[in-house]
């Protein structure tokens, strides 16, 4: 009988958890519901969660004709608003953004982001850096502490290929941990970026609270294009939970 109670009880708690694309989409259609308002110039940021957000875009915008134009921070995101049928725009045309909607693969205790998993860090902080708002939707496993505490494969720095040799030694020496050139799964060799640059990816790195001072010193690298930290930038971040809900951090 107990054991009966036991697995009806685990059987119960298992059909009220959501899985993390269910999480990836409740924290993307809040923010979207919560963010995005009409007229405005919409960054649309890179990966996985951000799929989620351009759908709630077109829905609002079918549904209550929101007049926006998005702006994208990829191949990847530029495709997603074609697709849905929204009004994609350019940093040329539109260089100062109401808002830009985008994930992270990690996000610490004070917003700090690492960014770049996709391989579109560039785009992404370049289009955030015009907006008004930086809006972080993830699901509950990227929030964490400290960076480094739940994102393992490390900080995505985009560098000019000629110089990825001399960028490894250097951050290695400087600061430790290991950089490892990021290599494609469907191509021979390495991953290349929209923007033609070669990706290494920081692993093992020392955990610290002094990010901001890091960032500065590896952007002083020559050949160094971006590094994934995006410190100081984002407003808020909203994370789907297990349960359904949404955890909101500011
Ligand atoms: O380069 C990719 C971007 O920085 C993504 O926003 C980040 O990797 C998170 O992607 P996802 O939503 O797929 O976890």
């Amino acid at each position: 009988m107990f054991l009966l109670k036991r697995t009806l009880t685990s059987i119960r708690h298992y059909s009220t958890m959501c899985s993390l694309e269910d999480a990836k989409k409740v924290a993307a259609f809040k923010a979207v519901d919560e963010y995005v308002k009409n007229n405005y110039i919409v960054g649309v940021g890179s990966g996985s969660t951000v799929v989620y957000a351009v759908e709630r875009l077109a829905e609002r915008v079918n549904k209550e004709k929101l007049n926006l134009v998005c702006i994208p921070t990829s191949f990847q995101a530029r495709q997603l608003i074609i697709k849905h049928k929204l009004v994609l725009g350019e940093l040329e045309i539109h260089p100062q953004l109401d808002v830009c909607i985008d994930g992270a693969d990690e996000v610490d205790e004070n917003l700090t982001l690492i960014k770049g998993g996709g391989g579109c860090l560039l785009q992404e902080k370049i289009v955030a850096s015009c907006a008004k708002q930086l809006i972080i939707i993830a699901d509950h496993t990227k929030n964490s502490v400290q960076l480094g505490d739940k994102y393992k494969k490390g900080i995505p720095i985009e560098v000019v290929p000629i110089s990825y040799v001399p960028i490894k030694n250097k951050i290695e020496t400087m600061f430790g941990g290991e950089l490892v050139l990021r290599m494609a799964v469907a191509k021979a060799g390495p991953v290349v970026t929209d923007n033609g640059n070669f990706i290494l990816d920081w692993k093992n790195f020392k955990q610290t609270k002094d990010w901001q001072k890091i960032n500065a010193e590896i952007q002083l690298i020559p050949g160094v294009v971006e590094t994934g930290l995006f410190i100081g930038m984002a407003e808020k971040a909203y994370f789907g939970q297990e349960d359904g809900s949404v955890k909101e951090q500011s």
